[in-house]
């Protein structure tokens, strides 16, 4: 499988000045407090951070399942805040795919059909070069009648991969896929997740607490109360981890 011409533009996903206030008055949260990031096509970016840092607020408001408070999201090209409710629901189908904690596959549907399912609920035929290769990517071709209940959690969350990546998006956002497989199937979800990337040039941006998970990435952002303070390229898990200490001796002293 190869980049093809419909590969994205050079900037998969950003956000300017992102702020995101939760509630009003007293009890008001600013989860995101002036963030501007950018997620490169062709790239595995994670997001880091302590627990309550604003990663999930980050990755809802630039996917568009959020809204910002104030601040711009693009998808390519596109201005999240200009499009209504259903020009954000078409998007959102056809150019971004979702791998989450919880597969959410549809337990009735074989992992064939999961695995096309964006592409059926687009009305898009064919593609089926796309879809063997992806196939081939996360391994599945040997279970591709069986029903999600029949797979164990790693093979499950490797069919939420292929699904996510089934409609070429733009970009994919996973929030902590491997939170619930055990450290093996991780290790096997993430790498794929990586291949992925490097196969078809595609976009991941993956939020994580896990070190060893973002050193799977091509470069780590961190967020601290709601502001980005730092980037990594090249990340391994020990910098990772020094580097999240470094937030914990922070915390303790204040
Ligand atoms: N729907 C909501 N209503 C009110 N406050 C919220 C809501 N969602 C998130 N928050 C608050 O916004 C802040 C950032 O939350 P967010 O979930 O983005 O952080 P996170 O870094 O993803 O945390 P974790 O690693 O624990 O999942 C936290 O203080 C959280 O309590």
């Amino acid at each position: 499988m190869t980049a093809t011409a419909t590969a994205p533009a050079q900037i998969a996903a950003r956000v300017v000045d992102a702020v995101k206030v939760y509630g009003t008055g007293d009890t008001a949260v600013r989860a995101l407090d002036g963030v501007s990031v950018v997620f490169p096509a062709g790239r595995f970016t994670a997001i880091m951070g302590p627990s309550g840092s604003g990663k999930s607020t980050l990755m809802h408001c630039a996917a568009g399942l959020d809204t910002l408070t104030s601040g711009t999201a693009h998808i390519g090209g596109t201005a999240l805040g200009a499009l209504d409710d259903r020009r954000l629901t078409l998007l959102r189908r056809d150019r971004v795919g979702f791998v989450f904690q919880a597969f959410n596959l549809v337990p009735t549907l074989t992992v064939a059909e999961n695995i096309r399912l964006p592409l059926d609920l687009a009305g898009r035929g064919g593609d089926t070069e796309w879809i063997d290769g992806l196939t081939d990517v996360v391994g599945l071709r040997d279970r591709l009648h069986h029903r999600p209940a029949e797979l164990s959690g790693g093979q499950q969350q490797r069919v939420a991969v292929a699904r996510a990546f089934a409609g070429r998006p733009d970009v994919v956002f996973a929030d902590e896929p491997t939170g619930n497989l055990d450290s093996r199937s991780g290790e096997e979800v993430l790498g794929l997740l990586g291949r992925a990337v490097r196969r078809t040039a595609r976009t991941v941006v993956m939020v994580t607490h896990d070190p060893v998970a973002a050193a799977h990435a091509d470069e780590v952002v961190f967020l601290a109360d709601g502001r980005l303070v730092d980037r990594m390229a090249a990340p391994t898990a020990d910098k990772v981890l020094d580097r999240m200490k470094a937030f914990d001796v922070r915390e303790a002293r204040s």
